[in-house]
């Protein structure tokens, strides 16, 4: 006989199905569905197009207290690409299979941990409190759902906490998203690295294949390309080795600099010594750097080879959400204990919509509900399971009462 799921889980299939993904997301069926879910929930829904083809969708619940600062709950809308021949199942069909063994059922779908898990459990909460009776809680409380995250967030989260409309929302702590744990706590993320993406460039003599030639572009480029592997080496041995100032607890991957060798481009034909070389870089960099320091590091890098350094992102702002003394932290702590759900706090090791959050002073944490699981974002047959699914409704009904009733 065929396994019956609640509603939520349907909804749910619903948005997986939606095929929001990168480079060309389905954004006008996505907003169509979003808008019904929060007519459905008495919810204000407002589009805001900043960029034509890009909506950012704000569904409003108010509260009795309108002057209070508001809990806004964040999730993007758009997904990465797929290799579809790797998926066992189509990655927009939002299979629901049995999961080896334990008697689970799994969601298989593009987006299922990344993150329409979250943006559905914030609906379904809602509407599960409302169901209870709760049909207003004392602080208003915005869900927002973003575009472009997975790209860069330009055209997204960037431009929208510059807008008139950002501000007007007054919000006092953001949820954004997390990673599934493999152990037995939700993370949350209170910090997170900063992307630094960087190309360097060498120029140099070119010629013909058979001979001496001094002064070329590759070993010009091989120079820089040892020193950036060599201080990725010993970041991973810190990693490796090292424990925090506690003189006790592991480094995790948030407390060191990651840099990943990422594009390499020179060459028209073997037998021709390239004039051009290129290599980028995807660097991640720990909290505690000094920015300004790394930055000069990086800029001497080139100028001592005699190369081209081009930055491609950077972020410099303060990605930090202080948790001593924070009345939002405790609220989320006591909530997730009457969850009976453990929290782990870690610094984010990629990058989130929350890197525009905090720089203005606003509290952010980003959870993703999802523990015992193993991290899938960006890889070949996501999932989550419908347990997991269903007990992170159940965690953000006290996650989302609690912030709304804080006086
Ligand atoms: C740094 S901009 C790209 C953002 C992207 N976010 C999720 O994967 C990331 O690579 O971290
Ligand atoms: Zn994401
Ligand atoms: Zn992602």
């Amino acid at each position: 006989m065929a396994t019956e799921f609640p509603a939520s889980v349907r909804n749910f299939q619903r948005y997986l199905q939606i095929k929001t993904m990168q480079p060309n997301p389905d954004y006008v069926s996505c907003v169509e569905f979003l808008l019904a879910q929060g007519d459905e929930l008495g919810l204000q829904g407002k589009v805001h197009t900043l960029v034509p083809g890009k909506p950012i969708v704000v569904l409003t619940w108010p509260g009795r207290n309108p002057d209070l600062p508001t809990v806004a709950l964040n999730s993007h809308t758009d997904v990465v690409p797929v290799y579809e021949e790797f998926w066992d199942h189509d990655p927009f069909a939002a299979t629901i299979v049995p999961d080896s063994g334990s008697g689970e059922h799994r969601i298989v779908a593009r987006g299922a941990q990344d993150m329409k898990i979250v943006g559905m459990c914030y609906l379904e909460a809602i509407r599960e409190l409302q169901r209870t009776g709760v049909t207003q809680l004392e602080r208003t409380v915005h869900l927002l759902f973003v575009p472009d995250e997975e790209t860069g967030s330009e055209d997204g989260m960037k431009k929208f906490v510059h807008h008139e409309a950002f501000h007007a929302l007054r919000i006092g702590v953001f949820l954004d998203e997390g990673i599934s744990n493999p152990e037995d706590a939700y993370k949350v993320f209170y910090a997170e690295r900063a992307p630094w993406w960087v190309r360097y460039t060498a120029h140099g003599n070119t010629g013909h294949g058979s001979q001496f030639i001094n002064h070329t572009a590759i070993p010009k480029l091989l120079n820089v390309v040892n020193t950036l592997l060599d201080f990725r080496a010993k970041e991973e041995q810190r990693l490796l080795h090292d424990v925090k100032e506690d003189g006790q607890s592991r480094l995790r991957l948030g407390d060191v600099t990651t840099v990943n060798l990422t594009m390499l481009n020179c060459g028209k034909q073997v037998n021709v010594v390239p004039e051009c070389a290129e290599a980028s870089f995807d660097i991640r960099v720990c909290p505690t750097v000094d920015l300004v320091q790394f930055e000069a590091w990086l800029h001497k890098l080139a100028d001592t080879n005699d190369v081209q350094l081009d930055i491609i992102q950077s972020y410099k702002g303060k990605n930090l959400t202080p948790l001593e003394n924070n009345p939002w932290w405790e609220c989320i702590q006591a909530a997730s204990k009457e969850a009976g759900i453990a929290l782990d706090t870690d610094i984010f090791p990629a990058a989130t919509d929350s890197r525009f959050v905090r720089p203005l002073g606003i509290p952010a944490f980003g959870i993703s509900p999802l523990r015992n699981t193993p991290i899938l974002l960006h890889d070949h047959n996501e999932y989550v399971t419908v347990r997991s699914y269903l007990e992170g409704i159940q965690f953000y009904q006290k996650v989302i009462s609690a912030l709304g009733s804080m006086k």
